[in-house]
């Protein structure tokens, strides 16, 4: 047997169709056009191809994208003061800085200086307060994105048991909290975590975010269960010819797709499904800044 394959990809775009049709009411009906400001601090190749993608991807549904590119030496006071910036412009709804920032920046600093309201990324501790209380909040677009998908499997989540591979602010306890809030028995599972292969043979529903290359064997995964793959690994590909590389996620996919009852390939997973979220955070946030009606199904 071999397991659902569900498809990110086809997901995430259907997401953006709805963001659409939210961005195009919010135009024709308020005149309002959603603007989502993203910072990238340094010049990380693949952060760049990353806000890139975004940013055609914000234009694409309707809304204004404005990208601020800082030098790596770039001050704290400079980042601030820029964030304060956008914090202050009515035209934009929704600030993503993209981490991790350089080593001499203070990432809670940075991110906590964001209106909360404009936090697209849901990193700010007003709203990881609001989101860990069950309160109205900007969630997380990884873990969100992972909610979707598993809600739109399962239907219902209520009582199953969920083990969560990765403890980061940004990831893992995020996506715990959200999957408490649907009812799972949940386990957040860890680098000191004792016996990882049986406390993952015990969950109907793994999510691995830990950051290593197929980590996760088809061997640990109980039979059905439902996997989510968030890692995101690039490694060498000799087979696609010299100095290539590929992304794997942190699962054996070949191994676990033959246990599994349904998971998440990468790339085409979790990865869109988290810009898709990123655009809907930014119309949800745009509503709510304008006291308008929130899109429905595309929050938590
Ligand atoms: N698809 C997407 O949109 C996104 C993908 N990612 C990807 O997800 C992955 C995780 O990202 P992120 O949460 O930021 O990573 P972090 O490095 O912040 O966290 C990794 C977590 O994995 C745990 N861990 C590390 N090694 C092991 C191990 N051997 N066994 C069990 N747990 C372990 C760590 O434990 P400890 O706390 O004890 O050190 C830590 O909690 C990465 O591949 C990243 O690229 C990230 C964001 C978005
Ligand atoms: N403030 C902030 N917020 C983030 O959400 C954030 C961040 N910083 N820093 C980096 C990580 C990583 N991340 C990804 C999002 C989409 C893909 C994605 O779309 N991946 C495609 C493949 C893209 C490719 O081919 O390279 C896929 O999985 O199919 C990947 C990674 C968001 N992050």
């Amino acid at each position: 047997m071999s397991a659902t394959i569900i498809d990110g990809k086809a997901f995430a775009a259907k997401v953006r169709g709805q963001v659409a049709e939210h961005v195009a009411r919010l135009k024709g009906d308020h005149g309002i056009t959603p603007g989502l400001a993203v910072v990238l601090v340094g010049e990380d190749p693949a952060s760049q191809v990353y806000v890139r993608s975004k940013g055609k991807m914000t234009v694409e549904v309707g809304m204004n994208s404005y990208e601020h590119k800082l030098s790596a030496d770039t001050s704290e006071d400079d980042l601030l003061s820029l964030i304060n910036q956008l914090n202050n412009d009515p035209g934009v709804h929704g600030i993503l800085v993209q981490l991790p920032l350089p080593k001499h920046l203070n990432e809670d600093l940075v991110i906590n200086s964001i209106d909360p309201a404009k936090d697209v990324d849901g990193f700010h501790i007003s709203n990881v307060g609001l989101l860990g209380t069950g309160q109205k909040a900007m969630v997380p677009c990884t873990p969100l994105g992972c909610l979707m998908m598993l809600r739109d499997h399962h239907g219902s989540l209520s009582g199953m048991n969920a083990v969560v591979i990765g403890r980061s602010n940004i990831v893992g306890k995020p996506m715990a909290q959200l999957l408490l809030g649907d009812s799972c028995t949940v386990t957040i599972a860890h680098s000191r975590t004792k016996d990882l292969p049986a406390v993952v043979r015990g969950a109907d529903i793994v999510v691995a975010a830990v950051g290593r290359p197929q980590m996760v064997p088809g061997d640990w995964i109980k039979p059905g269960a439902t996997v989510i793959d968030v890692g995101i690994n690039r490694i060498d590909a000799p087979e696609k010819g010299e100095g290539k590389t590929r992304l794997v996620g942190d699962v054996d996919f070949d191994s676990a797709v033959q246990v599994a009852g349904a998971i998440t390939p990468v790339p085409g997973g979790v990865g869109p499904m988290t810009i898709a979220c990123l655009l809907a955070n930014t119309v949800t946030a745009c509503c709510r800044a304008n006291g308008l009606a929130e899109p429905e199904g595309l929050t938590a």
